[in-house]
């Protein structure tokens, strides 16, 4: 989901009066101070109502909100240390994804599509308390794997959740059983509790993908469907900034 009232992609909404709801800001910066090689990004997907835009919240700001509008594919962006050295990480947030009639399909949008080819690395989320979240990871990463066909694809599968034990239909034996059959770390997370979890979960994908790009982005697979970036507002407003920069700086190098 997204957030409510999100004033501007990136940022976090200020003015709410819930108090469930953070008001601190995510800090956003420009593409232009990415740092060269050492960018991460990473898209978070899974069914509806399993908590991906609450496992992101709470790993950019330790906070967790509960009230929220239907997801439009928030992008943030934040600069992290992993093993001492700054890395730039981009999180891409996704609308749901669900399963086809035949339960071997997906439904799953364009710009989910654009956002898979886009990301280095994929937390791939159900909610330990719905079993049908579960079934849509295998369909799910088979989707991944054809935009990807060839390489190495850093992945996690998250059940989050975890503090609904009562109301628990999927059991950690599962999870670890799917986890390895993706390639991937199975991680019983609850963005509701537990902050630590969160985020040594993603801080370990971070890993993976730094690991996968050999420390150059240069070098990212390039044998799948061949997408554009995904279009976040985030993405589209920094763009715009990006031509404001550019033209000013031409306006004042031809009145010299
Ligand atoms: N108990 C509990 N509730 C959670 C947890 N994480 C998220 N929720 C709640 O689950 C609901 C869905 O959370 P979201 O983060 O919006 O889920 P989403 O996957 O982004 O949802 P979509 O927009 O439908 O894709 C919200 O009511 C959250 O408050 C958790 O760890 N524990």
């Amino acid at each position: 989901m997204r957030l409510t009232g999100d004033p501007a992609p990136g940022t976090m909404n200020s003015s709410s009066g819930s108090g469930n709801f953070l008001l601190v800001p995510i800090p956003e910066y420009p593409l232009l101070d990415c740092l060269p090689n050492k960018t991460v990004k990473i898209v978070v997907l899974g069914a509806s109502n399993v908590g991906k835009t609450a496992l992101i919240v709470r790993f950019l700001t330790k906070r967790f909100i509960g009230d929220y509008e239907a997801n439009t594919g928030a992008l943030y962006s934040r600069k992290v240390t992993l093993d001492g050295e700054e890395v730039s990480l981009q999180i891409q947030d996704t609308p749901c994804v669900a399963l086809q009639d035949d339960a071997e399909g997906l439904y799953c949008q364009e710009q989910i599509n654009r956002s898979i080819y886009w990301a280095d690395g994929y937390v791939l989320v159900f909610s330990i308390t719905d079993h049908n979240s579960y079934s849509t990871i295998q369909p799910l990463y088979q989707h991944v794997r054809r935009i990807h066909p060839s390489g190495n694809i850093p992945v996690i599968l998250v059940g989050n959740k975890s503090d609904l034990l009562r109301a628990r239909q999927v059991s950690a034996d599962e999870g670890e059983t799917l986890a390895a059959s993706l390639g991937g770390v199975y991680f019983e997370a609850s963005a509701r509790e537990n902050h630590e979890g969160v985020h040594s979960t993603f801080l370990h994908l971070c890993q993976e993908v730094i690991r996968a790009l050999g420390g150059g982005n240069g070098e990212k697979r390039r044998g799948g469907l061949h997408l554009a970036r995904p279009k976040s507002p985030n993405m589209q407003e920094l763009k715009r900034r990006f031509r404001q920069v550019l033209s000013s700086k031409v306006k004042s190098s031809t009145t010299l």
